[in-house]
């Protein structure tokens, strides 16, 4: 059976997903996670390495399935240059910049080396669609204060445009003339402004965003300052306090939100307001993306792994409905998303861009 292949590399997993293609949609044959053992991923010396281990672990799901026959593969595309949204051929020099020079660590910049290395065996295309680093603010929002840091945009794009389409088609609309706040709930927690489709404001994670599970999100600057210079910390295990270790994990030692939920339901006064405290910020930043859209966006979309506890969701919508209708497409539908780009380029219904695309970027206005 003819199928594409999906590859979305996590930390300690790799989400691996076969779908068909039918012209009208995708629907999917399969959708597994890999799990990695977290001491085994972190004895690789740095992602790169990682390469190998996860190529080999994808090898093995397909051989478990000799009736397959790729047509092609898509992988997350990771924390690239700005680029476009949409879909991008994978080629050797992709592969190189996400392996060697990628703006930020990240798993998903493996989406691309694994894609390319599974498509050569299988003499297939590789492509990756809407990476991280899809960028489309507007100048305005690039002005950050400070001269020396610009702003500039790394989102769950994928997922978070992929929702977008859902709730425009439900909403009878063009995607292309979408206003929504969208707010992916997950590890990490991105909240966007959707105007005409495009994301022209969100909190990117490593910035001003909510805390989350994992993610210590935007601090205040002067303390953080001091903190840098304390004494405390080298640069990489401030970093590791900050991201992967931070949010949730710093307070309560967890970064599983299931568990969190049963500690509160314990009677536990510090989870509770850990808790309260993430919904706080999550609300007050889905105002803030709702002022970029002079509040009146169509509707608040809630999604990503978190957007799955009924709590937070009513936490949320009490908060929120006031703004606009608030919609959940709880869990992430990043899968269905890469096998919908690719199969978008299968069908001639999008060309996918050469590495490195043009940037949209708009110039500075001086
Ligand atoms: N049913 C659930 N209720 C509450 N939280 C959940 C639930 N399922 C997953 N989560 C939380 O969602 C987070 C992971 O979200 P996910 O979108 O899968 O992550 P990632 O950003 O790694 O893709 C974890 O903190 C996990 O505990
Ligand atoms: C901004 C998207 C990259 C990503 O997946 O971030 P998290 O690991 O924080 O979910």
């Amino acid at each position: 059976m003819d199928a594409i292949l999906t590859i979305n590399p996590g930390t300690t997993t790799t989400r691996l997903g076969l779908f068909t293609s039918d012209g009208a949609g995708v629907r999917a044959l399969a959708e597994v996670t890999l799990d990695h053992d977290e001491a085994v991923m972190a004895a690789f010396p740095d992602i790169a390495a990682q390469l190998p281990f996860r190529a080999e672990a994808i090898g093995t799901f397909l051989r478990g399935r000799p009736s397959v026959r790729l047509v092609a593969v898509a992988g997350r595309g990771g924390m690239l240059t700005p680029v476009p949204p949409g879909v991008i051929a994978v080629d050797d020099a992709l592969v190189d910049f996400a392996l060697h020079r990628p703006l930020h660590p990240h798993a998903s910049n493996l989406g691309a080396p694994l894609a390319q290395r599974i498509a050569a065996a299988a003499g297939c295309p590789a492509f990756i669609v809407d990476p991280v680093s899809v960028d489309e603010l507007p100048p305005v929002a690039r002005i950050s204060g400070c001269p020396d840091i610009p702003r500039f945009s790394f989102v769950h794009a994928l997922n978070i445009r992929a929702c977008g389409r859902r709730l425009a088609g439900e909403l009878g609309k063009p995607f292309a003339a979408l206003d929504a706040v969208v707010a992916h709930l997950g590890a990490g927690i991105s909240i966007a402004a959707l105007k005409g489709g495009r994301i022209v404001e969100s909190t990117n994670r490593m910035e001003n965003s909510p805390f989350s599970p994992e993610r210590a999100g935007g601090l205040p600057p002067m303390a953080l300052i001091d903190l840098c210079y304390s004494g405390g910390y080298d640069k990489t295990a401030l970093k590791q306090r900050l991201y992967g270790r931070g949010g949730v994990f710093a307070y309560l030692g967890t970064k599983d939100m299931r568990r969190v939920e049963a500690m509160i339901d314990a009677g536990d006064a510090r989870a509770d307001l850990v808790w309260q405290a993430m919904v706080y910020q999550i609300v007050k930043a889905i105002g803030a993306m709702a002022a970029v859209l002079d509040f009146r966006p169509d509707a608040v979309l809630l999604t990503g792994g978190m957007a799955q506890s009924a709590r937070l969701r009513a936490a949320i919508t009490a908060r929120c409905s006031a703004l606009a209708p608030v919609v959940c497409y709880p869990g992430s539908h990043e899968s269905a998303a890469l096998a919908e780009g690719a199969a978008r380029v299968l069908a001639g219904q999008e060309i996918a861009r050469a590495w490195p695309p043009a940037p949209e970027v708009e110039p500075m206005p001086w």
